[in-house]
């Protein structure tokens, strides 16, 4: 064995089943910090490498080093029916999908998304005013959820799946034989979430998990289920109906080129399924943590608060373009989602070809590899003061704001890096353009009081926060 002098915990070296319990508790991230090193063995072969320099070599572009590098096996277990551009392994097919899932997302696309974001935010913002002064705390989570799930499905399926307007996360679907069933459409994704990223540690674990009696695994594979079947009656509903929309299920369709057939509808399950998890509670987490890290720097909250006063009037929901530009509100975006750090772990990736030199290891074809983002965000060469909540350090000069977005992975870097966010200037994208308005409208219009002094959080697959619970009032 090669590979016996890297160092971890001591079980990691004979049996993927330290990862996979870390990743069963929520607290991988934390699990695999610098405690052993930057290079640790955190499965027989799979290596956790806390390096900037690995940042680039993992996750790059580059296709025709010694190292090439591509999502592991690890992905399989996100498969829903058919793999979709964010779970396929394989790099032609990623290729394909990624080029009609993009059509999606272009600068263009997203302009004509944004009425549909914008409804969805004034909604939220009459919920929200409804219960302002009233007794009682809101968990801020819940509604930044009921939120961005309705955006999405809005934009995925044609219309919001109504959680705000309901208040609730239990949504009603129509079965085909007629008959109503309910569901919580947020613990399905929470949990396939969750499961998935414990059942991708080892090939054979989805094996073990069929046998267990434990509930985990069996409510985890009835959630991937009842998703995908939830997902699907939305895209037929969405077909038999014929309507045309501009919004990410007509592009997706249109991109296709083709007469549906049941090939294309297992593809666009998959997509939407793909979208509705990676997109929702991602955003609601990262908004999440984000109102919490604003509220606890009187500062900071008190100069942002003033930048938006320059642009939005006083009772008004701002809109995107108004807030795109403000340079304050997007570096209080760059540092919160550094400091929170929404993708946690690593994303790992396969060594392929015949393996090669990495970090003084020779590492044989097959290996896994991962490069820890919570790590890589809190590392002290590059950030000098990792744990402290500033701003400021995105605005020294342009060269540095260019250097630092190079150890950003909140949203991946290179061919896998998220649809929804440009990676070296982050406040392009869908996600962006969520996390900018909503950050700014809330924090524009209300006075907000926090009802704990910190942020509870744990990681399925996604680094989530539990809730937020404050007091609201209006400001005018
Ligand atoms: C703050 C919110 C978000 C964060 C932090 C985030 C983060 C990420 C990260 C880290 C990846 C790479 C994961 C990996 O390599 O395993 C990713 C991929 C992806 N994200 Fe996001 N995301 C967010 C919002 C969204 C939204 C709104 C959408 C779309 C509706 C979206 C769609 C996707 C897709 C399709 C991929 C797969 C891309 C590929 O493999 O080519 N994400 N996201």
């Amino acid at each position: 064995d090669t590979l016996r002098q890297i160092p971890g915990p001591f079980i990691a070296r004979w049996t993927p089943l330290w990862l996979g319990y870390q990743a069963w508790m929520g607290r991988c991230y934390l699990a695999i910090d610098m405690k052993y090193g930057p290079v640790v063995r955190i499965a027989p072969t799979h290596f956790s490498v806390a390096h900037p320099d690995a940042v680039g070599i993992v996750y790059g572009h580059s296709h025709g080093g010694e190292l090439t590098f591509d999502k592991s096996q690890f992905y399989d277990a996100f498969v829903a029916g058919t793999p979709s551009v964010f779970s396929t392994t394989n790099r032609k097919d990623h290729a394909y999908k990624r080029r009609i899932v993009s059509q999606a997302f272009s600068y263009r696309a997203l302009e004509q998304f944004s009425p549909f974001i914008q409804t969805n935010v004034a909604t939220f913002v009459s919920k929200l005013d409804s219960m302002c002064e009233k007794e009682g705390s809101i968990d801020l989570l819940k509604w930044f959820n009921y939120l961005t799930f309705d955006i999405l499905s809005d934009l995925a399926f044609g219309e919001p799946l109504g959680m705000l307007a309901t208040g609730t996360s239990v949504v009603s679907a129509q079965q085909t034989d007629g008959t109503v069933k309910k569901e919580d459409a947020i613990a399905l994704v929470d949990k396939r979430e969750h499961i998935s990223a414990v059942l991708g540690i080892s090939p054979w674990f989805p094996w073990l998990a069929r046998i267990l009696p434990d509930p985990f695994y069996s409510s985890g594979r009835e959630s991937a289920t009842g998703l995908a079947d939830f997902a699907r009656r939305n895209v037929w509903k969405r077909l038999n109906s014929g309507a045309h929309r501009e919004d990410i299920l007509g592009k997706l369709i249109a991109a296709r080129e083709s007469e549906v057939d049941t090939e294309m509808i297992k593809e666009l399950v998959a997509e939407t399924v793909t979208l509705l998890s990676a997109g929702s509670d991602t955003t609601a987490s990262s908004l999440t943590a984000l109102i919490y890290f604003v509220k606890t720097h009187p500062q900071i909250h008190r100069k942002l608060t003033a930048e938006l006063k320059q642009v939005i009037d006083q009772e008004d929901i701002p809109t995107h373009t108004q807030v795109k530009k403000l340079e304050y509100l997007r570096v209080v975006i760059n540092e919160g989602l550094r400091h929170y750090a929404t993708m946690a772990t690593g994303f790992p990736e396969l060594c392929l070809r015949g393996g090669g030199t990495f970090f003084g290891q020779n590492l044989p074809a097959g290996t896994e590899i991962s490069v820890p983002a919570f790590t890589i965000q809190h590392h002290d060469s590059i950030w000098g003061d990792p744990d402290v909540f500033r701003p400021e350090r995105w605005l020294e000069s342009p060269e540095k704001r260019k250097y630092l977005s190079r150890y950003l992975l909140t949203f991946g870097k290179g061919p896998r890096a998220c649809v929804s966010a440009h990676t070296n200037h982050i406040m392009i994208g869908l996600a962006c353009m969520e996390t900018q308005l909503i950050l700014a409208t809330v924090i524009h219009r209300y006075n907000i009081e926090l009802e704990s002094d910190h942020l509870d959080s744990t990681e399925g697959f996604v680094h989530k926060t539990k809730h937020l619970l404050v007091k609201l009032s209006r400001k005018f």
